[in-house]
């Protein structure tokens, strides 16, 4: 680590630092930060965008009296730098070790856990309104870039935060990316604003003037005078952001820290809601991720002077758009719906080839599944790829939109269940519990990638309703010789016969399959219940374990609500007196790890698989035969 940022052990230490030792402590947080992500994998090309501004955000506000909300948070490593973790930067994104997103356990410089977009300006606002109830004089300042300024919250918060009598500070970080290139009508008026004539000589004039400011100190009240009197002349009064009563600065040289300081310190005097907008690279500093910001805005670790390989998408992703391509070629009413997730879900060939089927519609998951409706009500068949927690946030379009009027969505939902690195706010465990809840939904998980192709084209080719196939982070595992597809809602495999039953979907079929043999060898002869269709359940799937003594379910989800709950409910009804033992996830949020990590702690692994099976056959040894059915 380099000798500034080691000196740096606690929130504020950087105000120790001479200005003129700024830019080379720059430096060694864009080392710091490519190195350990070139070691661990990460989010690379934002956090190389931002280290400039985050600096200059520390020199100016006093954390944590202040409060910087990062908007996603994706972005955060350089403040984390800054807020006494660089110690344990190294440990970034591996288990145990620091978040690669803000996090209130981790410091109380983060003021909110987050991983999810355009939440910032809200969260910001109602901060900002409780330290004005609370008589706290603490600033908040929001920064939010221009793909999660496409999300309609980060809307509903400037809207709301316009009329504010207080000290508000949202810095637009825009570096025209989303993950891929910024889409839709923001993004282009964006462009319009950064590049226009007149406005760049506003900002020349007022670059000037900041150039002028005295170092901080003394002389800096009649600085910031002299400053905003400069600024109120030239400030550009008709953007959307000024129409919207904030002041609106900008845009300026977001890697300059000598400017950056200068209107953080003007910015953070003014009793309104202020709106900077700075341009800024992803990727500044480090030449393969200024030349690829997409490819290195997410990745696994690299060798930093190799740079890393374009895998293109692979696994279940990859097989979801190969199969997208091919039914689009036989049916033209076929549309492909993404929320700025191209590349991530293998929409990335289905875009090149259906140019005019393929809709971006930026970090927007509500509307992307009106969106849908409108599209199915006009007779296509969309189909929105998205990831399971982000899909969170569309849960009444579902209803209200999809279900209610009997429309056909399809829902191709990745990263289902745990996804590593990323963790709590990123992990697909709830979309099996909450889709539960909408009507008439039929949802499908597929093992392998011929099941999957297979539920998407007899969702393509099904009757009028929402339909879902939801499917895991990577690749597929384990396959039984001579495995087929059965076309079926569910399948039962090994000793047909026994009463002891495994139930599981999804890619845990892959571990309970291989457990099941392994327990086979020890002399425990299960059956398993393979549910291809978990929503609704096949009425088979109770006859085929009502007569069962011992029945245990595994599932990668949470367990209120979810499969396994529903069918103990159906089995419960249908009169079954045998044991019946869920393992799911119990703990609401589940942390960082490598993916398979976490499946082995929580006991959804083969080995983990093989002992719950053991104890619920002697469930006397754990005392707890006696509490009733369900465990
Ligand atoms: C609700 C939601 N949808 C999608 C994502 C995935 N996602 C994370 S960062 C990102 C792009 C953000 O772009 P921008 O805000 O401009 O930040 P940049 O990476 O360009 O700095 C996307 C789509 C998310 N985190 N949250
Ligand atoms: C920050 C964010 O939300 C995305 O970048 C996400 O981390 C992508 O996840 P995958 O790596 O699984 O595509
Ligand atoms: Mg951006």
């Amino acid at each position: 680590m380099g000798t500034l940022l080691s000196g740096i052990k606690a929130p504020n230490d950087i105000k120790n630092l001479a200005d003129s030792q700024l830019p080379e402590l720059c430096e060694e947080i864009r080392e710091q930060i490519i190195n350990t992500v070139a070691d661990n994998g990460g989010h690379l090309a934002s956090n190389l965008g931002v280290v400039e501004l985050t600096v200059a955000l520390h020199r100016v506000f006093t954390l944590p009296e202040d409060s910087i909300v990062w908007d996603v948070g994706h972005q955060s490593y350089a403040h984390k730098l800054l807020t006494g973790r660089a110690e344990e930067f190294s440990t970034l994104r591996c288990e145990g070790g620091l978040s690669g997103f803000p996090s209130r356990e981790e410091s109380d410089c983060d003021p909110f856990t987050t991983g999810h977009s355009s939440a910032s300006i809200s969260s910001a606002l109602g901060l900002s309104v409780a330290k004005s109830l609370a008589g706290d004089p603490g600033h908040v300042i929001a920064v939010i870039g221009d793909g999660a300024l496409t999300g309609g919250l980060a809307y509903e918060g400037l809207n709301n935060a316009g009329r504010l009598n207080r000290n508000l500070i949202v810095i637009l970080n825009d570096n025209a990316m989303s993950i891929s290139r910024n889409v839709g009508s923001m993004a282009r008026y964006l462009s319009y604003v950064r590049a226009k004539p007149g406005y760049l000589n506003a900002k020349d004039s007022i670059e000037a003037a900041l150039c002028r400011l005295p170092k901080i100190g003394e002389a800096m009240a009649s600085g910031v005078r002299r400053v905003k009197n400069v600024i109120k002349k030239n400030i550009f009064n008709t953007t959307i952001f000024q129409d919207m009563g904030f002041n609106y600065y900008g845009p300026f040289d977001g890697h300059d820290l000598r400017t950056l300081i200068s209107v953080l310190t003007m910015a953070r005097e003014i009793d309104k809601p202020v709106l900077i907008h700075i341009r800024t690279y992803k990727g500044r500093g480090y030449k393969y991720a200024e030349n690829d910001p997409s490819m290195y805005h997410g990745l696994s670790a690299f060798d930093r002077e190799k740079g890393a390989g374009d895998a293109g998408a692979q696994g279940f992703s990859g097989a979801f758009g190969e199969t997208m391509c091919a039914l689009a070629v036989e049916n033209d009413r076929l549309c492909a719906v993404t929320a700025a997730m191209e590349t991530g879900t293998g929409l990335t060939s289905f875009k090149e080839k259906f140019r005019n089927r393929f809709f971006d519609v930026g970090i927007a998951e509500e509307h992307a599944v009106t969106f849908c409706a409108g599209l199915a009500r006009g007779g296509m068949i969309p189909v929105f790829a998205v990831y399971s927690t982000f899909l969170q946030r569309a849960y009444d379009q579902l209803i209200h939109d999809g279900a209610l009027q009997h429309l056909k969505i399809i829902l191709a939902i990745d990263r289902a269940g745990i996804v590593g690195e990323d963790g709590q706010t990123h992990q697909g465990i709830f979309d099996a519990a909450f889709l539960h809840t909408v009507p008439g939904i039929h949802v499908y998980a597929p093992t392998y990638y011929d099941e999957l192709s297979d539920n998407l084209s007899d969702c393509v080719e099904g009757d009028a309703h929402l339909y879902a196939v939801r499917y895991p982070r990577g690749k597929a595992l384990f396959r039984p010789e001579g495995y087929k597809l059965s076309g079926k809602p569910f399948g039962v495999y090994g000793a047909v016969e026994s009463h002891t039953a495994i139930v599981t979907y999804g890619r845990l079929f892959s571990f309970a399959y291989e457990a099941m043999l392994a327990l086979a060898k020890t002399g425990v002869k299960c059956k398993l219940v393979k549910l291809n269709r978990i929503i609704p359940l096949d009425p088979g799937v109770v006859s085929a374990l009502k007569d069962c003594k011992t029945v245990v379910f595994f599932e990668e989800s949470i367990r209120t609500g979810g499969v396994a709950e529903n069918l103990g409910s159906m089995l419960s009804e249908a009169g079954f007196a045998g044991r019946y033992v869920m393992r799911c996830i119990e703990e609401g949020f589940v942390k960082h790890a490598p993916m398979f990590r976490t499946l082995e702690h929580l006991g959804l692994d083969k080995d983990g698989m093989i002992r719950a099976v053991h104890e619920a056959l002697q469930p006397r040894l754990r005392g707890i035969s006696e509490k009733g059915m369900w465990t």
